[in-house]
């Protein structure tokens, strides 16, 4: 059955400059190709430099295992960024991409889960849900990633995932051998 639109109910995403409301979200990094620490502080610098984003908190930078990757694929660095934004997700998911790309991102077709200079996920933005193929909100496997749960852990303990759950009780269901806290390497805030 299609749902008729009910002309009450405001979409968030339709509004335009400051009506917007402020909206929380969750943001996974993640390169496992050229200088990984270089594109992710890099990432970190264009998210806090996007007009209407306001960067709250930066994970500590974990070294991780490929995880349904091609044999050949390298250690990643990931790391979870946390924000405010009056962006809808729709421009967020924009800004997230020409990020990418600004550092050497390449889509090669075809290939899964190549190995990629920078990859910057939406985990959650807001409340906002999606099944959208572009756009799928909350990721639907952050639940199950130890490189996503960890350090979103870490910054924010009492987190929940929706329609998954706390952060900390996914991630104590989730195997983390393959994920090692860098604490040589910082992710800097200007
Ligand atoms: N929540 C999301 N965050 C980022 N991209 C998303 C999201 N949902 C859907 N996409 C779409 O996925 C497309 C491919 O993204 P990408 O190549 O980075 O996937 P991936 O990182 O290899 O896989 P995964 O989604 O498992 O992390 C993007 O062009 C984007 O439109
Ligand atoms: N350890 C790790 N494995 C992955 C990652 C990632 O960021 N870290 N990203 C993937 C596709 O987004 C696939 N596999």
């Amino acid at each position: 059955m299609t749902e008729t639109p009910n002309p009450h109910i405001i979409d968030a995403d339709t509004l335009t400059g400051e009506m917007r409301p402020i909206r929380r979200a969750v943001l996974a990094l993640g390169s496992n190709l050229g200088e990984r620490m270089t594109s992710l502080q890099g990432a970190v610098d264009a998210i806090a430099d996007t007009p209407d984003v306001w960067v709250t908190a930066v994970s500590p930078v974990y070294e991780t295992s490929p995880v349904d990757s091609p044999d050949d694929a390298g250690n990643y660095l990931n790391a979870v960024v946390l924000i405010d934004t009056t962006l809808a997700a729709s421009r967020l998911l924009d800004r997230a991409l020409a990020i990418e790309d600004a550092f050497g991102r390449e889509r090669p077709e075809g290939e899964h889960h190549a190995p990629r200079t920078l990859d910057v996920d939406l985990v959650v933005v807001g409340d906002r849900r999606s099944d959208d193929e572009s756009l799928r909100l909350p990721h639907p496997r952050a639940h199950e990633r130890a490189f996503v749960l960890q350090p979103w852990y870490d910054i924010e303990p009492d987190a929940v995932l929706p329609d998954a759950g706390p952060v900390a009780e996914l991630l104590a269901a989730t195997d983390t051998s393959g994920v090692t806290r860098r604490d040589d390497l910082a992710l800097e805030v200007q």
